[in-house]
């Protein structure tokens, strides 16, 4: 058991560096805090699952990260709510969709090339059983 918790402590520390990362990159500013409503107000009627890396860095620390891929599902949530909300042949829209496809493609590789893929494995096979 204690190894396993090892393994878990492990993977908190890995995972608040690629969010660091990835918050700290200024094409990512949009992807960094939750959608002010106040400022946006029709958000919440189109994105019923909103995600922001503020808030992934708070999973992380609450624990509600077992492996790699469950970090990954919530980068790709970021992703999917920036190109429905986000539709538009504007530049505007284009550029939130570019960036958001920017954000997908740097965390998939971070993470396949900074993580070992055994750890993963093993942080998988804890994630299943329990
Ligand atoms: C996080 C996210 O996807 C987001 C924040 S503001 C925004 N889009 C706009 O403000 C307008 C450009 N067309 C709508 N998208």
């Amino acid at each position: 058991f204690e190894t396993e918790e090892h393994t878990l402590r492990e993977l908190r520390i890995f995972l608040r560096e690629i969010c660091k990362k990835l918050a700290n990159n200024r094409l990512f500013y949009m992807f960094t805090k939750p959608v002010d409503t106040e400022e946006v107000p029709d958000y919440p009627t189109i994105i019923k699952q909103p995600m922001d890396l503020e808030t992934m860095m708070t999973k992380v620390d609450f624990h509600q990260y077992e492996c790699a891929k469950d970090f990954l599902n919530d980068i790709e949530l970021i992703v999917q709510n920036a190109l429905e909300y986000n539709p538009a042949k504007t530049s505007a829209d284009k550029q939130i969709r570019h960036r958001a496809c920017s954000l997908r493609d740097y965390a998939f590789t971070l993470i396949k090339n900074e993580m070992d893929s055994d750890f993963e494995d093993k942080c998988q096979d804890i994630s299943k059983k329990r």
